[in-house]
C-alpha cells in the first residue's frame, strides 16, 4: 500500500569557500569548494493532498511556529515533479543565515515525495532535482552537492556528480549569527561573484584545522567580512580558535569546546557536530 506521509531529514551545511561555476545549464552549474554538513537540517513532512500547500516551521524549546506559508523553491521543485502535496518543513537554526537549509528542505522535499508517491528516483537523480532549483533560483551552489552525504567535504567541481572528498571529525563546531543575509543578494551581483573567485585558494586542505585555515583566507579576500563579523574573528584569533564567517550568512563558525563561551558572548550559539550521513527517511506511516 502506498504511504499516506513520509518524514525525511536532510542535514544542513556551513560552506567555508567556494568558487562559483555557472555553465548556463543549472545540471552542471554549481560551485567547487570545502564545507562542513551539519547535523542540524530539516525535517520535511510530505502528506498526500489534492493541491500543494508549503508551511515553513522554525522550531525552539519544541514548540514550532510558522514562519512563512510559502516557498517559492520548493512550490517550483514540485510543479517540476508534477506533483501535489502538503510539505511542513521543520528547522531549529535560523533562516537566511548560511546554514545551506534553502538545499536541506529541497533535498529532503525530493526524498519524501520519492518515497511518497513511489517514484522510485535514485539519490542522484533526487539530489539533482533539488540542485536544479536551487542553482536556478540562486539560493545556492555547492549546499545540495555536498548533503548529499556526511563530513566535512571538498568539493572538486561543480554539480552533484563531481568528486567530492569526505572527511569523519568528531570535534564539535560553535556557530553564531549576527544577522540574515540572503544568499540570492550576494550570487546575483557580477562584482562579488568576480572577488569570491578571485579569493579562491590555491590548493585543497586534507585537515579540519587546514580546512579552517583555507575559509578564514578566503573570507579574508572576499570582501564579504563585515566590522561586526571581523570583531569576533579577531577575539577568536586571540584565543587561539580556529574560525571562519559562514558563507553566505552573517555570521561565524569555529571549531571545539572553547569557542561555545567565546561566541556566547556576541549571540545565541549553536553547538553543531559533523553529520555523519546525508539525507534519512525517518518515519512512513500507511
Ligand atoms: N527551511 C526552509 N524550508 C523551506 N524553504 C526554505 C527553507 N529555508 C530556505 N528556504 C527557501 O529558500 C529561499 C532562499 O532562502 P535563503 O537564501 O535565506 O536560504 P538559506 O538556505 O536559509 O540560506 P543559506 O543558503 O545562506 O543557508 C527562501 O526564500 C525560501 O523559499
Ligand atoms: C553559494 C553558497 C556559499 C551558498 O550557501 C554555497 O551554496 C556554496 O558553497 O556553493
Amino acid at each position: 500500500m502506498s504511504p499516506s506521509q513520509v518524514t525525511v531529514f536532510c542535514p544542513g551545511h556551513i560552506s567555508g569557500y567556494f568558487k562559483p561555476v555557472i555553465t548556463g545549464d543549472p545540471k552542471t552549474s554549481g560551485s567547487c569548494g570545502g564545507g562542513i554538513v551539519i547535523n542540524s537540517g530539516v525535517t520535511v513532512v510530505a502528506t498526500r493532498a489534492e493541491e500543494t500547500t508549503i508551511q515553513v516551521l522554525k522550531t525552539s524549546r519544541d514548540t514550532s511556529q510558522v514562519v512563512s506559508d510559502n516557498s517559492p523553491v520548493i512550490k517550483h521543485l514540485m510543479q517540476n515533479l508534477g506533483l501535489t502535496a502538503s510539505i511542513k518543513t521543520f528547522c531549529t537554526l535560523p533562516l537566511s543565515s548560511g546554514y545551506g537549509l534553502s538545499a536541506a528542505a529541497l533535498l529532503a522535499t525530493v526524498h519524501a515525495v520519492n518515497q511518497l508517491f513511489d517514484l522510485g528516483l535514485s539519490p542522484e537523480k533526487c539530489a539533482m532535482q533539488a540542485h536544479q532549483v536551487e542553482v536556478a533560483f540562486r539560493t545556492g551552489l555547492g549546499d545540495v552537492a555536498a548533503c548529499q552525504g556526511g563530513g566535512w567535504v571538498v568539493r572538486k567541481g561543480p554539480g552533484i556528480m563531481a568528486e567530492i572528498l569526505r572527511y569523519k571529525d568528531d570535534q564539535t563546531i560553535h556557530a553564531i549569527t549576527l544577522s540574515p543575509l540572503k544568499t540570492e543578494s550576494v550570487l546575483s551581483s557580477p562584482e562579488m561573484m568576480n572577488r569570491i573567485t578571485d579569493a579562491f585558494p590555491k590548493t585543497d586542505p586534507d585537515t579540519l584545522i587546514g580546512f579552517f585555515a583555507c575559509s578564514r583566507s578566503f573570507a579574508e579576500a572576499s570582501g564579504l567580512i563585515s566590522p561586526d563579523i571581523e570583531k569576533v574573528l579577531i577575539d577568536c584569533d586571540a584565543n587561539n580558535i580556529p574560525v571562519s564567517m559562514t558563507m553566505l550568512g552573517n555570521g561565524i563558525f569555529a571549531l571545539g569546546e572553547r569557542a561555545k563561551d567565546l561566541l556566547n558572548r556576541y549571540g545565541e550559539t549553536y553547538s553543531l557536530q559533523i553529520s555523519h550521513t546525508g539525507p534519512r527517511i525517518m518515519e512512513v506511516l500507511p
